[in-house]
């Protein structure tokens, strides 16, 4: 059937493409990436200025999602927590899959490597990475898919999830339309794209054991990280 996409749906495609643009991780952190210290301990506190960095662009993006202000003030904290670690793992894909200027892809990937993660974890992240690189999205795409996750309504201590699920199936009929728009001769697109959250949400498990190891060796995080992540 003829696939339209609403104008209030090309209203909302906007607001979310630009706050998603707008909020990126400042040029002189993401630099940093390309310093020459490449111990354990200085990757693991060049990854932690780059999560604490994203957080704050994550907030930001978030309070951008049309409708989000307007959620209970406790649930806009519970969606923040329950998403951020999905939230980054995406956007530090969009790092892998865009060709980054002068290899940021390259020195990420080896400091992800050597921060004291264990091999472990180190498969189903790289595994994730490489299968988000393989979709080739669209900057709309990425962006929806983002604000998407974050809108997930069962997250732990989500009181009103009926109001966040209306803004998410908002977020995901545009998702739908767009994609059957831009990949007219790959009707499953939409479904691997979906496919790709359910992916995410067992990296979570992962990254809990991360922070638990991490503790163990009496790594610190700063007090952003340690708020939206429970630690500490
Ligand atoms: C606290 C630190 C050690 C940490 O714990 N878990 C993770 C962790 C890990 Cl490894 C993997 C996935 C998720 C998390 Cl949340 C991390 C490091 O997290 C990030 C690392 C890099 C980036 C990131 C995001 C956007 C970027 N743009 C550019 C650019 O060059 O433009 C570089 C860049 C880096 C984001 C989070």
């Amino acid at each position: 059937e003829k696939i339209e996409i609403t104008k209030e749906q090309q209203a909302l495609m906007k607001i979310i493409l630009d706050a998603y643009n707008r909020h990126q991780i400042p040029q002189d952190v993401a630099k940093k990436l390309l310093q020459d210290q490449y111990s354990a301990e200085e990757n693991f506190l060049l990854l932690t200025e780059m999560a604490t960095s994203q957080v704050q662009v994550l907030v930001e993006f978030t309070k951008n999602i049309p409708g989000f202000l307007s959620l209970d003030h406790e649930d806009q904290i519970a969606l923040l927590k329950g998403s951020a670690v999905e939230a980054m793992f995406l956007r530090s894909a969009q790092v892998f899959s865009r060709k980054m200027p002068k290899g940021h892809t390259e020195v990420l990937e080896a400091r992800i490597r050597k921060s004291g993660i264990s091999e472990e974890f180190m498969t189903p992240m790289f595994n994730f990475y490489k299968s988000i690189g393989e979709l080739h999205m669209v900057q709309e795409e990425q962006a929806l898919l983002t604000a998407i996750t974050i809108l997930t309504p069962d997250r732990p201590h989500v009181k009103d999830q009926h109001a966040v699920e209306r803004l998410q199936e908002s977020m995901l009929d545009v998702l739908r339309k767009l994609c059957a728009l831009q990949h007219p001769q790959e009707p499953q697109y939409f479904a691997r794209l979906l496919g790709r959250l359910t992916e995410l949400r067992t990296l979570n498990h992962y990254h809990t054991e991360m922070l638990t190891s991490w503790r163990m060796n009496d790594h610190k995080f700063t007090p952003l990280l340690c708020e939206i992540w429970d630690v500490q």
